[in-house]
């Protein structure tokens, strides 16, 4: 069953028991209605060199959007037109209350002022660019999606009508069970990944649907059919569709119901589309016979940047054309309407405050984005692969290298490799995994978090989670296979702390990886400085290649915040704690040193034996210690411009 919401009348109306008779018509004419009444959009720029920092460099103010003023009714689909530049995702963007600089004016949605939370609730944003998961079927992307957006308590049979319903509306039937696929994968097609990714918004039932260039890349057969399919939702349901497009070809001109041509961020047209032609040819730019109206209108309203004198002659004409509309009949009839409906009393403002429908809980939505990422995981024969043995790629170097070690004195330096690679080898592999897997993810977070659905914990709780088993399983192989072909000490006990302990290297490693991807976009430059952070703490705090006495005391500090450190004390206690080590003798045998474990333990680590439950417990807190650090830097971070 749909959610109540202001356009059902029954339902407003007996909520509303103070309603004035007149105010109760006035709401059963309406219809879904956005006004701008002289919107203003500024933005700051950096200017200067990026070594002079944020502080020192020069803001530089910059107005992408001027005096604009509209009206758009439910019912129509309105194409924003203009060459590039001209402002048209921007208009979007304030609509959708996605900007980053400053808005003044009017931004009206029935008589209601359009902040975020009206439009997370009525609206709806489809981004240039898909954004879909490439091993699910079209008909798991909406499940998945309808058990995020949806409010809690719908039920899985109102979620699969919901889904069918969106799959008819945009014409998905026939590829409902084919995987949305990817660059390496084929799948659908890419007016039909488009498609879906419109679908995806429909599910939610928003008032208004804005679309920022929904045709970019898309042949001119697909792109008609797909305008047409948002015409027929425009029409059918009473929906307001506002698209953003480049260079509309002819024929989706009569789709459209109005047509606003935008050039620097100003209006030169606004009006229905079929007074385009006349408008421009009363004001001496008739349309030749046989041209797009569209481009035509489009390339008089563009500044041509080729060289001074054109963009002179160019940005002259533009000017008087936003003028010349400024004063035209259209733009005051259009001001007139806008400026009745924004000063009306708004006695239907608390509306949207009585009625929110309830989001899905934080473990509703954990258990969807888990179940989303293992689907997409499991089905990539490759990830998967990687995910489970690449770890134990290491396994035979690591082996081989080593032999099944003995116990005498030169083997003490070889268990003290062992050691390092064992610390060391978990979190690099782990690197390697979240540098290649984690981006798609990070995107897609992106753009959920961008639509309000979820937010940062409940993203990394689901992230860590559905690595977790993968993670167990890959540490579980490595550890075995070095642990009993190398010869650690004998005893499953230890065996275990040992599993343990790779366990957590290989799993922070990854959450490192993940935080590092939080504060830079590049994967390159997240992979070398979590390269760098884990080998200087490994060298630092392991004492494994120097002994941690020997250092200087700023070292001596850092360990105490490192892994390493905890980790390195509990691995040599399990390993040399009553063990023994023969001496060789006669010429040319190496010095006895240590005659057990526990000698070289009092000379390397003598806290070891002491502090082994603290060690352990801090291992496991590092855990939770870097998820938090994580979600931090995704939180600081912000999310980037997604366009
Ligand atoms: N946050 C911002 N910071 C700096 N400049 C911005 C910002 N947002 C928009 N602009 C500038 O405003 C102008 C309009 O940008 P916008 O993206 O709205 O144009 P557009 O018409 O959608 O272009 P395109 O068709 O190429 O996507 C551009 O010059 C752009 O650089």
């Amino acid at each position: 069953m749909d959610d109540p919401s202001i356009f059902d009348l029954h339902y407003v109306l007996s909520s509303c028991a103070t309603m004035s008779p007149d105010e109760e018509e006035e709401l059963r004419a309406a219809r879904p209605t956005l006004n701008l009444l002289n919107v203003k959009y500024e933005v700051s720029e950096k200017v200067g060199p990026w070594w002079k920092g944020a502080c020192f460099r020069r803001s530089k103010s910059k107005t992408v959007l001027r005096d604009f003023t509209a009206q758009f009714r439910g019912g129509e689909i309105v194409a924003i037109l203009g060459s590039s530049g001209s402002g048209k995702t921007s208009l979007l963007d304030v609509i959708a209350c996605r900007t980053s600089g400053k808005v003044s004016g009017k931004v009206y949605y029935n008589n209601y002022e359009c902040t975020k939370e009206v439009i997370k609730q009525y609206g709806a944003y489809v981004m240039q660019a898909d954004r879909l998961f490439p091993n699910l079927t079209v008909r798991e992307t909406l499940q998945y999606a309808a058990f995020l957006r949806l409010p809690g308590r719908t039920t899985s049979q109102e979620i699969e009508s919901k889904v069918n319903k969106v799959i008819q509306e945009m014409g998905l039937k026939n590829v409902a069970e084919s995987k949305i696929g990817g660059t390496v994968n084929r799948g659908i097609s890419g007016g039909e990944r488009r498609r879906v990714t419109i679908a995806i918004q429909l599910l939610q039932d928003p008032k208004i649907l804005m679309l920022d260039e929904p045709t970019t890349g898309l042949d001119s057969y697909t792109a008609r059919y797909l305008v047409s399919n948002l015409a027929d939702i425009a029409h059918n349901s009473g929906k307001l569709v506002i698209l953003t497009i480049h260079q509309p070809r002819s024929e989706l001109f009569k789709l459209f119901d109005m047509v606003c041509i935008m050039s620097m961020g100003e209006q030169v047209f606004l009006g229905k589309s079929s007074e385009l032609v006349d408008y421009f040819g009363q004001i001496g730019h008739p349309c030749p016979t046989f041209a797009n109206p569209l481009d035509h209108y489009i390339d008089l309203a563009s500044v041509d940047r080729r060289n001074h004198e054109s963009e002179f002659d160019s940005a002259t004409r533009v000017k008087a054309l936003v003028q010349t509309f400024s004063m035209s009949e259209i733009h005051n009839e259009t001001l007139n309407m806008v400026m009745e409906e924004t000063m009306k009393p708004s006695t239907r403002r608390t509306l949207v405050l009585f009625y929110k429908p309830r989001p899905p809980n934080i473990f509703r939505i954990i258990n969807a984005l888990v179940g989303r990422m293992m689907v997409n995981l499991g089905r990539d024969r490759t990830i998967y692969i990687s995910r489970l043995f690449l770890l134990s790629l290491f396994v035979p170097f690591i082996c081989a290298f080593l032999g099944h070690m003995k116990t005498n004195q030169e083997s003490i330096q070889d268990r003290v490799g062992l050691m390092y690679q064992s610390l060391s080898v978990p979190p690099y592999v782990a690197i390697l995994n979240g540098v290649a897997l984690f981006p798609p993810m990070r995107d897609m977070y992106y753009r959920e978090t961008r639509d309000g659905l979820y937010g940062t914990v409940a993203f990394m709780i689901a992230y860590v989670l559905h690595i977790v088993p993968f993670t167990l399983f890959a540490s579980f192989i490595f550890s075995i296979i070095v642990y009993w072909v190398t010869g650690l000490y004998p005893e499953w006990q230890r065996f275990g702390i040992y599993y343990a302990v790779v366990f957590v290297l290989h799993l922070v490693g990854e959450i490192m990886t993940v935080g590092c991807m939080g504060v830079f976009q590049n994967a390159q430059i997240a992979n070398s400085t979590i390269t760098l952070i884990l080998t200087a703490s490994l060298l630092f705090s392991s004492g494994l290649l120097r002994s941690l006495e020997s250092m200087i005391e700023i070292f001596h500090w850092a360990a105490w915040f490192t892994i390493h450190k905890y980790s390195t004390e509990v691995l040599v206690a399990n390993e040399f704690h009553g063990s023994n080590f023969t001496c060789a003798t006669g010429p040319g045998a190496a010095p006895c040193q240590f005659r057990t474990g526990d000698e070289y333990l009092e000379a390397f680590y003598p806290d070891a034996i002491d502090n082994f439950y603290r060690n352990f417990g801090a291992i496991a807190g590092f855990i939770l210690s870097f998820l938090t650090v994580t979600i931090i830097a995704f939180k600081i971070r912000g999310i980037p411009n997604l366009n």
